[in-house]
């Protein structure tokens, strides 16, 4: 690790832990207002704990396995470059590669308002077992802004001489009271496509409520979605920029019953609310060019208008 990053880290009231589940270096970002962690290895915010409040991000008990592909995704994990199984190649495992590999810190400071910013870079050529599983040449970066509320700008460039099919997800795990009560706004009248039944597509009626066992792609959705939950007393305001999709995912009983990586109660204490172009929104990054997907979390009182 770079010792002027280590310092600037400090400066920043940072610092960077080996961290014990992960055996990966985990940056925290501890401030007045909250408290942040970011893991280095699969990428991804873990946690943001707003100073006196619960965490936004859903936290487990269960530390799951510990090798390369069966480690636990909980937090933001990236799905890049495939979203969902790999439709060419059944061995290649769920939800892309980015996840499943260290990233590096390159950047800390902070944007003018004061906010914290860290960047981290995931290219193919750091990672042989990359280039062998994906042989398109590439570099991602994510821009974590923490400050009131959080917000995560994904980008990635095309480095190989060859249009690149994408599709992808941000598969933000947000912690909820209770999934029961919960209620994801903002996707009234949205065609979904629900792969709890056999993918059909269907239109969303008004709020989606409760959150539970739901597997469902809603194409050309909306850029502003809410999640509100009255158990924790807030809402989040979820904005995205980049994004065609929003994946609502959550397994239900059943499901979360068979998955060695939660708790089997685990699953009524988050929805995922994911940032996405998949399915019919999956598109290509022209050679020599990169795309970006942002989102934006705010949080707010469940009273404020
Ligand atoms: O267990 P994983 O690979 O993290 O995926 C969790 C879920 O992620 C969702 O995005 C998918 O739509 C689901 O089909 C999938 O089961």
């Amino acid at each position: 690790m770079d010792a002027q990053l280590i310092r600037e880290l400090e400066e920043l009231g940072g610092e960077i832990r080996p961290s014990s589940l992960r055996e990966c270096d985990e940056i925290i970002i501890d401030q007045p207002s909250y408290t942040a962690r970011i893991a280095l290895w699969g990428g991804h915010l873990v946690s943001f704990v707003p100073t006196g409040q619960a965490d936004l991000l859903f936290q487990s008990e269960n530390e799951g396995a510990q090798t390369r592909f069966g480690r636990r995704h909980f937090g933001v994990p990236v799905c890049w470059p495939w979203f969902g199984a790999n439709t060419e190649d059944d061995d290649l495992p769920a939800h892309g590669l980015a996840r499943y590999f260290r990233w590096q810190l390159v950047e800390v400071g902070r944007f003018k308002n004061g906010d914290a910013k860290i960047v981290i870079r995931l290219a193919s050529e750091d990672h042989p077992l990359i280039e062998e599983m994906w042989p398109h040449a590439f570099e991602l970066r994510q821009v974590f802004r923490l400050g009131e509320g959080f917000s995560i700008n994904f980008s990635a460039a095309n480095l190989s001489d060859k249009d690149m099919s994408v599709s992808e997800a941000l598969h933000t795990y947000f912690h909820i009271g209770d999934n029961q009560t919960a209620q994801v706004h903002g996707l009234d009248g949205v065609t979904y496509v629900d792969k709890f039944d056999e993918g059909q597509e269907k239109t969303q009626k008004g709020v989606v409520s409760p959150c539970e066992e739901l597997d469902r792609v809603y194409l050309d959705a909306p850029e502003q979605v809410a999640l509100h939950d009255p158990i924790l007393g807030r809402k989040l305001i979820i904005e995205s920029e980049g994004a065609r999709s929003k994946v609502l995912w959550n397994p239900g009983e059943a499901l979360a019953k068979l998955r060695a990586d939660m708790e089997e109660e685990d699953y009524r204490r988050f929805v995922c609310i994911e940032t996405a172009n998949a399915l019919s929104n999956a598109y290509k990054i022209k050679a020599g060019e990169m795309h970006q997907l942002r989102f934006t979390v705010h949080v707010a009182s469940l009273e404020q208008a």
